[in-house]
């Protein structure tokens, strides 16, 4: 068998490609942003196009850096930002509409509409969800409403939707040439049309958005020995590779992290925060404001389950104070800046930018900077900036707790924020529990590996990925009690502040 496996982790800013061997090691990566469109407030677009040429530049180049071939490789994994909506013409390829991104808000009135109509309490209990923006469902229905022709290219079968697993795994394997139309458990549980107990396409749920059922893919398990297809011997990996791993990013985390047992969790710090609780094979439905969600279904066996927290602005908030605000020069930058004050100075900073996710799903939020006196100074909004990162996951916590009766000894982090030591300082102090980072962060990269490699026996149990895992740093909580539940007070008044903000109605 080959030596390596590899792993396409296509997010939301950029998409990386990385080569693992059989410790779980990276041998080769390599890495590129792809742009933000932003046509309007709250509008946020990717070009397919563009995702799609920089993923096979990425395989080319990590590839060709590290002098391997696709001989090397025993399978390939994919990985990727969820619920981000694609729609194109399988006759040419061609999308019909730009991307139309998780964080995007456009669909505010459909998902409030739901709630209105009462068809709430069924999404909650098929899906797992809360109406939202943030799913795939309500992003296609606007495509469909809003962009000519798309409506009766789907009755005729060729309008045909994706998450960019679904694109990439179509062009890997021919495009128009006969490329597959696939997708996995987890990946479909974020549309809000698949229904969580039977794992197939809902048709109550479709009837809500009124999409044509053939636009749908094949919903596969995530790790699967029965390949998904192989890639093109002209395509960029430059031979005949097969593909066998594909997970949502944040589950591929959790793989990566190998969280396989009941009550393991962890908490990725990316653009926003995902904090994932394994929940064994038992569907827990959250009462606290978490999502119901797959975490992982591998070949035949029984799948798993997951509570989830999204947070949707944490990474980005520090872009903010980076490319609007000016107050840093590089995200890096914040820590020096926050270490120049002992304390937020009374300051908080909500970034409900795209409103209010988890636990809350508040589209009427919006973000707000409270507390101010003339004694602040920018130092104290980049503390506060850091510190809304750990509250908004304190807030998850605690209801994972409340959902789960799990209270956790110990949170597995990974992501660009954990790069700062000093939030992941402040992440302890908040929860009140040590923070561990793995050796090898590209945890989500990982996770796709290992679903890809576990399918063909490049990894024969997950007892093997247990061994693989190793502790790079631990930050144990310095603050009292008092301190801990006095910070938090104020936390909760400020988000109080943001709420009721705009007429979604
Ligand atoms: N040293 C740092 N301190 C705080 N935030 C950081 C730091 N380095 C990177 N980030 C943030 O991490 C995010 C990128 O993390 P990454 O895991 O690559 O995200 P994604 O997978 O969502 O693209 C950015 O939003 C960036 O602002
Ligand atoms: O691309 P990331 O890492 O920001 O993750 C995005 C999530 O999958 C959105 O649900």
């Amino acid at each position: 068998m080959a030596d390596f496996v590899g792993a396409v982790d296509q997010g939301t800013t950029s998409t990386r490609f990385m080569i693992f061997d059989h410790s779980g090691n990276a041998v080769g990566i390599h890495q590129l942003e792809h742009e933000q469109i932003l046509p309007q407030a709250g509008w946020v677009e990717h070009n397919p196009l563009e995702i799609w040429e920089r993923t096979s530049s990425v395989i080319r180049t990590a590839l060709n850096a590290n002098n391997l071939h696709a001989s090397d490789l025993a399978a390939l994994g994919i990985t990727n930002q969820r619920e981000t909506a694609v729609v194109w013409n399988r006759k040419t390829g061609r999308p019909y509409y730009n991307a139309i991104v998780w964080q995007d808000t456009r669909t505010d009135r459909i998902a409030s509409a739901l709630e209105r109509e009462g068809k709430g309490d069924v999404i909650r209990q098929k899906a797992g969800l809360p109406p939202a923006t943030y799913f795939s469902a309500g992003k296609v229905q606007w495509i469909l409403e809003n962009v000519d022709g798309v409506r009766a290219a789907a009755e005729a079968g060729d309008a045909v939707f994706g998450n960019t697993d679904t694109w990439l795994l179509w062009n890997l394997t021919g495009g128009t040439e006969g490329g597959v139309h696939i997708t996995d458990v987890t990946n479909a549980s974020r549309t809000m049309l698949m229904n969580l107990e039977t794992l197939d396409w809902d048709d109550e749920l479709i009837s809500f958005f009124n999409i044509p059922r053939q636009m749908l893919p094949e919903i596969r398990p995530s790790s699967d020995p029965n390949k998904y297809g192989e890639t093109l011997a002209n395509g960029p990996v430059g031979g005949v590779v097969a593909l066998t791993g594909d997970l949502g990013d944040q589950q591929a985390a959790t793989v990566g992290q190998v969280c396989f047992n009941p009550g393991e969790a962890k908490n990725t710090y990316g653009t926003g925060n995902f904090m994932l609780l394994n929940t064994g094979t038992e569907l827990v439905r959250s009462k606290a404001g978490l999502l119901s969600t797959m975490c992982y279904k591998f070949g035949d066996e029984a799948p798993v389950y997951a509570l989830e927290g999204s947070i949707a602005v944490t990474g980005s908030a520090v872009q903010w104070l980076r490319d609007q605000l000016g107050i840093i020069s590089g995200a890096a930058e914040i820590e020096t800046l926050a270490k120049q004050v002992e304390d937020n100075g009374g300051v908080y900073f909500v970034p409900a930018f795209s409103g209010l996710f988890a636990p809350y799903w508040r589209s009427d939020a919006r973000g707000a900077i409270v507390g101010l006196s003339r004694f602040n100074t920018n130092a104290h909004l980049a503390r506060a900036t850091l510190e809304a990162i750990c509250y908004q996951s304190k807030d998850v916590t605690d209801a994972m707790e409340k959902d789960s009766g799990v209270t956790l000894d110990v949170l597995k982090v990974d992501g660009g924020v954990t790069a700062n030591e000093l939030a992941m300082q402040m992440q302890a102090d908040i929860l009140g529990v040590p923070v561990s980072k793995p050796v090898v962060a590209e945890t989500t990269a990982l996770g796709a590996a290992y679903a890809a490699g576990l399918a063909v026996g490049f990894w024969k149990t997950k007892e093997e990925l247990v061994q693989n895992w190793n502790e790079d740093k631990r930050w144990e909580p310095q603050w009292s009690d008092e301190q801990r539940a006095e910070g938090y007070a104020g936390w909760q008044k400020a988000v109080q502040r943001t709420l009721d903000w705009v007429d979604v109605d």
